[in-house]
């Protein structure tokens, strides 16, 4: 193994109460070396209200539990926003079935797509909420918790920023023009497998620029890769989320911040593992390859020292040097969910599944 700062035996914790204190620039340079050599942190004390993540929490097993014909209803194959359910083994990561039961959320948002705009506009829409009959009150906590963690999500890219030697608002024209910004979350349930894959999520890079996970239950199971291939543990901390870097992200900070590849094994034992990752995304439109950020020269020599990332499963996301982030992230979502795209996206479905899916093509 090499001795570069970027093999981490573990995913750092940061304190994000440091922030109002003298100890700010403590906090940016623990930022900055999480973002250049881990690509994951773990942040403490940060201002998403206890209170809703508790309850929130509590309406996860409720939520699995409601009837198969209620969660059907609002399943994502009626979206073309891919918002909605997915049953178990329902999706793909590289072209492998992925263990995993979800619902698809986002923040709030009015679809802009009109006739002759570009096909990814279509990404962009309202949710599919289970019947509030069923679940009441889960609607109003999820949508309050998705309001709070799209805030932090902001606070800390100006954050990423500073740390990386950028103005605070360095990052800022990335996000389009606030109200027409959707971010997604998942809420996800990793049942107990028997039989050969304890694949829940295959290896994979997250698309966006920062993802925000909360683990909702006590399971392990989370592992992220160090710079040598090896996977390394991300238990679950109370009180904290698990901030990690997407790609659109390390490709506009010309690698500084690393997007690292990750996955969760199915949890052992009897009862199921829960976790809502939060994906922060950028303007549908921005094409990264034309922004062109200016870095100090002593961050990017942290970067050169790092080494480089050892040869990985994780493949995707890779059009970002050529197509605008709107269609990469579609390209994605049929890969994921081929189903959803062959009704929706029938012309995208058939360039890039040409045989037809047989449930074992070339997705993620
Ligand atoms: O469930 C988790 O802990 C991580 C999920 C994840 O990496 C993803 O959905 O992108
Ligand atoms: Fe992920």
């Amino acid at each position: 193994m090499s001795e570069s700062a970027g093999n981490f035996s573990s995913v750092p914790v940061l304190d994000f109460s440091l922030l109002d204190t003298s100890e700010r620039p403590k906090f940016i340079e623990q930022l900055r070396h999480a973002l250049i050599n881990v690509g994951f942190l773990y942040l403490a004390n940060h201002p998403v209200a206890q209170m809703d993540i508790d309850s929130l929490i509590e309406y996860i097993p409720k939520l699995f539990a409601l009837p198969q014909e209620s969660k059907e209803k609002i399943k994502m194959a009626n979206s073309e926003h891919f918002l909605g359910y997915s049953k178990l083994g329902a999706e793909l990561t590289k072209g492998q079935v992925d263990q995993r039961e979800q619902f698809d959320f986002a923040t709030r948002h009015v679809c802009r797509w009109k006739e002759g705009d570009p096909d990814y506009y279509r990404l962009w829409g309202p949710c599919q909420w289970p019947d509030e009959n069923l679940i009441p009150g889960f609607r109003g906590v999820m949508e309050r918790y998705l309001d709070q963690v799209d805030a932090l999500g902001y606070e800390f890219s100006s954050l990423v920023a500073e740390a990386l030697g950028l103005p605070a608002d360095g990052l800022s024209h990335f996000y389009d023009v606030p109200e027409l910004m959707q971010h997604r979350a998942k809420i996800v349930k990793y049942p107990v497998v028997e039989g050969e894959s304890d694949q829940g999520v295959g290896p994979h890079y997250d698309a966006g620029f920062l993802t925000f996970l909360l683990q909702a239950s006590e399971h392990r199971g989370l592992q992220v890769q160090n710079l040598s291939g090896e996977w390394i543990d991300a238990p679950p901390i109370p009180g904290t989320f698990v901030v990690n870097i997407g790609k659109a992200l390390e490709f506009v900070t010309q690698g500084l911040a690393r997007a690292t590849s990750h996955r969760v094994l199915s949890p052992k034992g009897s009862t199921p593992r829960y976790s809502v990752p939060f994906f922060q995304n950028i303007g549908l439109g921005v094409r990264l390859a034309n922004q062109v950020l200016d870095f100090p020269p002593e961050i990017l020599k942290l970067r050169d020292g790092r080494g480089s990332v050892a040869a990985t499963d994780s493949v995707n996301f890779t059009e970002f040097d050529r197509e605008p982030s709107g269609r990469v992230n579609l390209i994605g979502r049929v890969k994921s969910h081929p189903d959803v795209a062959e009704r929706h996206y029938p012309e995208l479905f058939k360039q890039i599944f040409p045989n037809g899916y047989s449930g074992k093509g070339s997705a993620y």
